[in-house]
């Protein structure tokens, strides 16, 4: 794709735009004087203090410091809150239908202005939480940038492709790849259409690849397959004025500058925005007997300092196959202490014949029942059971957080895309129960 993205989870990288041999100063952060007169930068994503095997951040050298700008104003944040009390509380099962996308004939939205949030828990003030938010545009952000200061964002697109640039370099992003902008990298995003997708947001932890136990060294997403951009800059003074858009304290506050922020002519560091294809995920499932919980198809987790217990897990459900025998095969029917966002990027998930569609979504909160629709109930307890594709050209993943989540006011009634009838798909569950039953009638 004529990318150049270098490869591994949380390397170490240093990245020199070619236009500048010898931008990165060797052996040393903070030369007295920067080679090409650049200024030095560090940006911290953990505190300065913590475990070597945790610590975090980069050094940029950049043609002017961040800290040259005129002083942030608050501005509109249209549909994105961190305000979980909008609406009253609602334990049950939601599901919406695919969300509106502007057309730009119509009205321009860009990837900041197309932000609504749907739910989250938490603040970004005591730095614990989440967030769950779609975005939906229709036009690339000019001399505009954004910075997350609550957290980090890990975007799902769903429909166009988004154009990424970083301080740390340019990244295409397209549907069915995912990618992780930490928390304070700066962003413009770039779309060539219709463009949709969701956001995780978490606050007060960072992703990490999820510890393989017995299943060894390699597998689920192998850290070289995460890809991270390379440096380039551009020395572009806008006169008109350069946004930086602030999300702080849940809340956007925008300033000026007269230059492009994407300055940054070299750089190292193991704080980088990255990206994954999700084709590259080395999908393990049963290969025996019923069915394994969601977790083996975990991405990324954010981890909570309870062991095992993450803040929110990425998990998808990626194309494989079902071979299990004498097994209910789809998902189980479930109430959950954690609570479970889906989306769906295309195609069609196991557990809903209809009414889930890619660009829509669901949630089933803590300890709210769910499971396979009635379709997909019957269907498979009386299929005969072979070896056979499952989920084939499809992608649906799920955000899964041991917090309670609120929906937003936006969610549950501004939005308009919420499927009132959900419920009426369970509805329809016969009872099965003969008390004559014997084991030889089996
Ligand atoms: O609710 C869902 O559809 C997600 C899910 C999938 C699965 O395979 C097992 C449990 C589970 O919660
Ligand atoms: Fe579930």
């Amino acid at each position: 794709k004529g990318e150049i993205l270098r490869c591994g989870f949380g390397n170490e990288f240093a990245s020199e735009d070619p236009r500048c041999p010898g931008s990165l100063p060797e052996g040393q952060n903070n030369p007295q004087v920067c080679p090409y007169g650049l200024y030095a930068e560090q940006l911290s994503g953990s505190a300065f203090t913590c475990p070597r095997s945790t610590n975090k951040r980069s050094w940029l050298y950049r043609i002017l410091p961040s800290v040259r700008h005129k002083p942030f104003t608050p501005m509109s944040c249209g549909d994105l809150t961190e305000n979980w009390n909008e609406v009253e509380p609602d334990p049950n099962q939601l599901r919406w239908k695919p969300f509106n996308i502007p057309k730009s004939s119509e009205k321009k939205v860009d990837f900041i202005s197309g932000l609504h949030t749907v739910c989250g828990a938490g603040d970004s003030k005591s730095r614990n939480g989440i967030a769950i938010h779609m975005y939906t545009c229709n036009t690339s952000m000019i001399d505009k940038c954004f910075q997350n200061a609550d957290g980090d964002f890990l975007i799902v697109p769903q429909q166009g492709e988004i154009l990424i640039t970083t301080e740390f370099g340019k990244m295409m992003v397209e549907p069915n790849e995912i990618c992780v902008i930490q928390q304070g990298m700066r962003f413009s995003v770039d779309v060539f259409g219709e463009t949709r997708g969701y956001i995780l947001e978490v606050f007060g932890a960072h992703f990490e690849l999820p510890d393989l136990g017995p299943i060894g060294a390699n597998g689920l997403a192998n850290p070289r397959d995460f890809q991270t951009p390379v440096a380039w800059y551009e020395d572009r003074t806008v006169a008109t004025g350069y946004t930086i858009v602030n999300k702080y304290q849940g809340k956007l506050f925008s300033c000026q500058q007269d230059f492009s922020p994407f300055n940054v002519v070299a750089w190292h560091g193991n704080y980088t925005p990255y990206k994954y294809n999700l084709e590259n995920f080395m999908v393990i499932n049963c290969v025996a007997f019923d069915h394994a919980d969601p977790s083996i198809f975990t991405v990324l987790t954010a981890k909570s300092t309870r062991p095992g217990v993450a803040i929110a897990d990425f998990v998808i459900f990626p194309p494989r196959w079902g071979v299990a025998d004498h097994t209910f095969r789809p998902p189980y029917y479930h109430r959950n202490c954690m609570s479970e966002f889906m989306g769906l990027i295309k195609g069609h998930y196991e557990a809903k014949e209809e009414g889930f569609q890619p660009g829509g979504a669901s949630l089933h909160s803590i300890m709210t029942p769910h499971g396979p629709d009635v379709d997909c109930f019957e269907k498979n307890s009386t299929a005969v059971l072979k070896p056979e594709r499952v989920a084939e050209g499809t992608m649906a993943f799920m955000f899964e957080s041991s917090f309670s989540m609120a929906v937003t006011k936006w969610g549950l009634d501004t939005c308009h895309r919420l499927d009132k009838s959900y419920y009426k798909c369970w509805e329809a569950l016969k009872n099965h129960f003969n008390p004559n039953w014997k084991p030889s009638s089996k």
